[in-house]
């Protein structure tokens, strides 16, 4: 197909046109997209170059890859890239009002309230009541060939979000139906179906959106009135020092947000350790020798800075699997990026999940590799925006000291406990259509210590 391109830029600029080409009638480059990214960006790259365009999801799309495109982008210095329009596109009938949809002043407003509900001493409480609900988790867990780790994992994520950020128990019952709904919310982004059809994804994303509402309005008035330590009552709580506070309705828009967002994203990354950490068990072994050797079968909130081979190694994980995929954003005006015009109204999107393979960055990037973030390595440092799993600038994750709290707190609860490991040459089947997560559950053979 002939490279075409995207919008002539201004005359007399010395700005270059974004090449590319649409791709399939209809339906562009998505599927070659979602199949296989990491295919799909080298082929883009050795023929557009980083700055190309194509069809994606039924819009003309501009892929943005590499550090320097998303450091442009991320810093948005001259406020040109937006993430409202461009996150509503995919998630936006079921994720509505939600922080990361937000822009400019008004994500300043929502995100200097949200903050309360994530400072130090929240953390603390936080983390203390996440580590019985860790125990008994996994303590369930039944020892056997053919384990599915990702699905125990999500399991438990989902279980430690109730505890913790609800801060009310549910049956089994009712946690699978809210559970059901958050699946359902999240795969709908992706729909190829992009309009309510009965028993397709788009249309069981909005009832899911209904469901997790109806929940959440219910509970809140007990909230308000009880308090307590769990993220739901902090966002109650939470208030600036000038006064400003969250109205019912976004209480209930950003509980909605925030489980969604922190719940599959950690999932995904305690899977992609658990894979890595089953294929080389050199690395399992020092994990469990580190956990041990710290003589507490739970980790308090001092003792996070302490697991430094465990940082490693998820530091490590979120680049081989950056949870979140791609950042998506829309262009209030027109602008450039490393010489490219872009016009007003474009979607464009940073592909973190490919940019973590980029081989000018990464050496041997297929390679599991902890040591590489180690101090006398520090292969991250090539570039301030080389690894970018937490996103960047205003809309930076506001919940990555929570994820990396979860996440220790779990690896070191089950590395005390199991032992895990993988038949020779296995594989994991990683299905990129939606976030990434494996397609078989990540079965292993589970073994008690
Ligand atoms: C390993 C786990 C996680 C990863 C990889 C991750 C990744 C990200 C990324 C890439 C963004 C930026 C999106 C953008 O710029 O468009 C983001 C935003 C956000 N994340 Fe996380 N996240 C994780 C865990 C969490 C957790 C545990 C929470 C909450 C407890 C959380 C809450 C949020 C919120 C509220 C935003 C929106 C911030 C804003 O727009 O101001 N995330 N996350």
């Amino acid at each position: 197909m002939a490279t075409s391109q995207l919008a002539a830029p201004p005359e007399g600029s010395d700005l270059k046109p974004v090449p590319g080409a649409p791709g399939f009638p209809v339906i562009g480059t998505t599927f070659q997209m979602m199949r296989d990214p990491f295919a799909y960006s080298r082929k883009r790259r050795e023929r557009f170059g980083t700055v190309s365009w194509s069809n994606v999801l039924f819009k003309p799309m501009v892929t943005l890859q590499g550090p320097e495109a998303a450091e442009t982008v991320l810093v948005n210095r001259d406020k040109a890239f937006a993430n409202g329009p461009a996150w509503t596109y995919f998630i936006g009938p079921f994720f509505h009002r939600g922080i990361m949809l937000l822009d400019f002043d008004e994500h300043l407003h929502h995100r200097r309230i949200m903050q309360q509900a994530f400072n130090k001493p929240r953390l603390r409480s936080y983390m203390q009541a996440m580590a019985p609900s860790i125990e008994r988790g996994i303590e369930g867990w039944r020892p056997r060939d053919g384990f599915k780790f990702y699905d125990h994992m999500k399991q438990l994520t989902l279980d430690l979000a109730m505890d913790v950020f609800m801060g009310v128990e549910l049956d089994r019952r009712e946690a699978d139906r809210i559970n059901g709904a958050f699946i359902d919310a999240v795969r709908a982004g992706t729909a190829y179906v992009r309009f309510p059809v009965p028993g397709l994804r788009w249309h069981k994303g909005l009832r899911a959106r209904k469901t997790l509402e109806k929940f959440f309005y219910e509970h809140l008035p007990a909230k308000r009135e009880k308090g307590g330590d769990d993220l739901f009552a902090a966002l109650c709580e939470a208030e600036t020092d000038d006064g400003e506070t969250f109205t019912d309705e976004d209480v209930v828009n950003h509980m909605i947000f925030v489980l969604m967002a922190a719940h599959d994203t950690s999932t995904t990354t305690m899977a992609t350790m658990a894979y890595y950490l089953a294929r080389n068990p050199e690395w399992q072994d020092r994990l469990r020798e580190e956990s041990l050797a710290l003589g507490k079968p739970v980790l308090d909130f001092e003792d996070l800075e302490k697991l430094t081979t465990l940082d490693l190694v998820i530091k490590e994980a979120l680049r081989l699997v950056a949870p979140v995929p791609a950042l998506p954003r829309r262009t209030v005006k027109d602008t450039e990026v490393l010489g490219f015009h872009i016009p007003k109204d474009t979607f464009v999107f940073l592909p973190t999940l490919t940019n973590h393979y980029l081989e000018e960055y990464w050496p041997e990037p297929e390679r599991f590799d902890p040591g590489r973030f180690a101090e006398d390595r520090r292969e991250d440092k090539v570039h301030h925006y080389a690894w970018q799993p937490f996103g960047g600038g205003v809309h930076k994750c506001i919940g990555l000291h929570f994820a990396g709290m979860q996440i220790k707190s779990v690896l070191h609860q089950v590395l005390q406990r199991y032992r895990w490991s993988v038949p020779e040459g296995y594989e994991w089947p990683l299905d990129t259509t939606s976030l990434p997560s494996p397609k078989d559950g990540l079965p292993v053979r589970l073994e008690q210590i």
